[in-house]
């Protein structure tokens, strides 16, 4: 199991780890700690060098009450930083957006991957996506940032919401010229659903290789992690490892964080056991 990402093979027979870059400044975790280019660029250096297999470059934060940017806004933010990652380090780069514009434009400049948590449900975010030829994730979200969790209830359970939420997604994409190869499916946690939602969801995502494609999971620093254990943003990595293990063992194949190191020995650490063998 493989991705073709722009001249990189990204191999997903083993899991593998994302380091998050966020260049907004109100990203609700680092405090927009990437904000300047230079320090974006450093940050994503040590993702590198910790074990990241790519970096997920995003200029518009999804989390819960975030305000929308503009197209030019988001231009602004990230391809520069998408130029600099690709012509400087070599960098897998996953862009995180759901704008057909940045969509191109990063293709353009050598992004390998597209991660979109509105799942092409744009406007022209089909046919860019098509056009570019790139991998792309789709995540399940109901409704917007920043309204997504006032409400959420569902009148099916939250798996079969999931499940029939990607399987439209992923006709869609087939209809539109994107082969089922190029996919990856995210469940979208902390979007639009309740902690005891995002524990059952997680409990269950095994029945998500019915789709027979790689999953990619982002619980990293999330507020299901604050609200079961009462940790502020900067105390939820322990929970997080703990996630990433137990993923690790239900067939997760790419883990989306903000702290790599960390994340890529659980990740090791958990295969090694799957594995009977270490990986290193
Ligand atoms: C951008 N972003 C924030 N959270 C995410 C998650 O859980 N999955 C994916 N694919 N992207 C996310």
């Amino acid at each position: 199991m493989s991705l073709e990402c722009a001249g990189h093979l990204l191999d997903l027979s083993r899991p593998r780890v994302m380091g998050i870059l966020n260049v907004t400044p109100d990203s609700f975790s680092d405090g927009g700690r990437s904000a300047t280019l230079d320090a974006a660029l450093r940050n994503a250096e040590q993702m590198l060098a910790d074990g990241a297999a790519m970096i997920d470059v995003g200029g518009e934060s999804t989390r819960p009450g975030a305000t929308p940017v503009s197209t030019e806004e988001e231009l602004e933010r990230v391809c520069p930083v998408v130029e600099r990652l690709v012509s400087e380090l070599g960098a897998l780069v996953s862009i995180d957006t759901s704008n057909p514009q940045v969509m191109r434009e990063t293709a353009r400049l050598g992004a390998g991957m597209i991660n979109d948590v509105r799942a092409l449900n744009r406007d022209g975010a089909l046919e860019a996506a098509a056009d570019s030829g790139l991998p792309v994730c789709l995540m399940h979200m109901r409704g917007e940032p920043d309204t997504m969790q006032q409400d959420t209830h569902y009148a099916q359970s939250i798996e079969q919401e999931v499940r029939t939420f990607l399987a439209a997604r992923i006709a869609a994409c087939e209809a539109a010229g994107i082969a089922r190869e190029r996919l990856l499916l995210d469940p979208g946690f902390g979007f639009g659903k309740s902690l005891q939602d995002n524990l059952r969801l997680y409990h269950r995502m095994a029945q998500l290789h019915e789709f027979n494609l790689p999953l990619l999971i982002g619980t990293s620093r999330k507020s299901m992690i604050g609200n079961a254990l009462g940790r502020a943003v900067e105390d939820r990595l322990a929970g997080n490892l703990a996630l990433t293990a137990l993923a690790v063992r239900d067939g997760a194949r790419l883990f989306r964080v903000h702290d790599v190191a960390p994340t890529v020995d659980a990740v090791d650490m958990a295969w090694a056991v799957l594995q009977e063998g270490t990986i290193r």
